[in-house]
């Protein structure tokens, strides 16, 4: 693993303007993933995940949608392609790490590239996403960035055969003969665990099960060889044996072609299988991150110990978490969880969503609780809460 994050996002605020006034689906979040690995985000329905990761790659419908923060695509390797093959506006980054704008004026084709350079040799960079124009942005979607959604007889064609959607995708990507692109699709087949590839390839998808269906999605996402797959809710719509095979395929893939995986789901089992990290998202908000280990052997937020609770077993398995999100168009002044947290105080209703203190170098959480001069053991129950750091009571 390197030090530098693969994507790295700051600030994500998406916004769509509908009828009943300024609707905030996510409001202002930061997240990295790193080559290799997987980061899921979870949280309820209606929670923002879908609507912020599709606002990587700006997939949401705009207007009414609206895209704002950094988005910085690091795979160096992309950098230096896009750098090379497209006309681009460049930043180069001084010695001081101050960017210049060395590029012409971005023009709807133009990829937006910080890129820093020793001796004409690019030595590091990153694509600005937020910065690059739609048209651009097209390439990079299905591209070096891909995406699995839940339902895939929604992304598939049911007019065309399997092998013919998979030829095309190949075809858009590199300049290769149909041979060699149907030669292409029946390895991608095999690599996804569909038996019979050569002879599944002139099936057209109502022949293929619910869970092939899936496989085939993935098989049409890994056309392009990409450094990160986001992948929302790949198994919801199916049953719990096949979901479990496709987690597993998922994993075997990510090893076999090295990317990152930002996985989002809001079943906590599908968390444990699958994240190396988490991050816990609540109406538009990040609640907590941590590690996959330290989120469920020391859940440390209310809402992320609410969600534990609902597994089955847990304190709460039958009856929820009670109460329901806040109106997006309306949210709440302070923590987006206070109006359901038991534990909830008067600091919690305003200020803002609390600034995330610092548990450990990977975990970190947005309560009150732990901030100075609070004992955070009320919600945990544990005299050995570690003291937070990084947050301050009147922020
Ligand atoms: N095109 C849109 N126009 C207006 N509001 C939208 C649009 N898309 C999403 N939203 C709103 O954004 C909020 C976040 O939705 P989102 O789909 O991201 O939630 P989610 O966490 O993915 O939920 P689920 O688990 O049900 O998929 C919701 O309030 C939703 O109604
Ligand atoms: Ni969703």
């Amino acid at each position: 693993m390197t030090d530098t994050p693969l994507l790295a996002v700051e600030d994500l605020t998406t916004t769509f303007k509908t009828d009943a006034g300024l609707l905030t689906a996510v409001g202002g979040i930061d997240f990295d993933i790193y080559e290799g690995e997987t980061v899921c985000i979870v949280g309820e329905s209606g929670s923002g995940k879908t609507v912020a990761s599709e606002s990587i790659t700006r997939l949401v419908p705009s207007p009414p949608g609206e895209v704002t923060g950094s988005v910085e695509f690091r795979d160096l390797e992309t950098v230096r392609e896009l750098a090379d093959a497209f006309p681009k506006a460049v930043f180069e980054v001084a010695e001081d790490g101050a960017a210049e704008d060395r590029g012409r004026p971005v023009d709807d084709g133009q990829f937006v590239v910080v890129e820093q350079r020793r001796n004409g040799e690019i030595t590091r960079g990153y694509v600005d996403l937020a910065r690059t124009p739609d048209k651009a942005l097209r390439r990079v979607r299905g591209g070096d960035i891909a995406h699995v959604f839940q339902n895939p007889q929604d992304a598939l064609n049911h007019c065309y055969t399997v092998g013919w959607q998979i030829v095309e995708a190949v075809q858009m990507h590199e300049d290769v003969s149909k041979g060699e692109a149907r030669q292409r699709a029946i390895e991608l087949l095999n690599d996804v665990g569909i038996p019979n590839a050569a002879a599944r390839l002139d099936d057209y998808p109502h022949e293929f099960s619910g869970g092939q269906k899936q496989r085939v999605m993935i098989a049409m996402a890994l056309v392009t060889n990409p450094d990160l797959l986001i992948a929302d809710e790949p198994t919801t719509a199916l049953d719990v044996t096949v979901q479990a095979q496709i987690l597993k395929l998922l994993s075997e893939l990510q090893e076999e072609y090295g990317m990152g995986i930002l996985f989002i789901t809001h079943d906590l089992g599908v968390v444990a299988e699958v994240a190396d990290r988490v991050v816990v998202m609540y109406a538009g908000k990040v609640m907590e991150r941590g590690t996959v280990y330290e989120i469920f052997e020391q859940p440390s937020h209310p809402y992320t110990r609410a969600l534990l609770e609902c597994l089955p077993g847990g304190g709460r398995a039958a009856a929820g978490i009670g109460g329901s999100l806040p109106d997006p168009t309306d949210p709440t002044e302070g923590c987006r969880f206070a109006e359901r947290c038991e534990y909830a105080v008067d600091d919690c209703f305003v200020g803002g969503q609390p600034e995330e203190a610092t548990l450990t170098d990977d975990h970190s959480v947005s309560c009150v609780y732990y901030h100075e001069g609070r004992d955070a053991s009320v919600i945990t129950g544990d005299d050995t809460t570690p003291a937070a750091s990084g947050g301050t009571a009147d922020d």
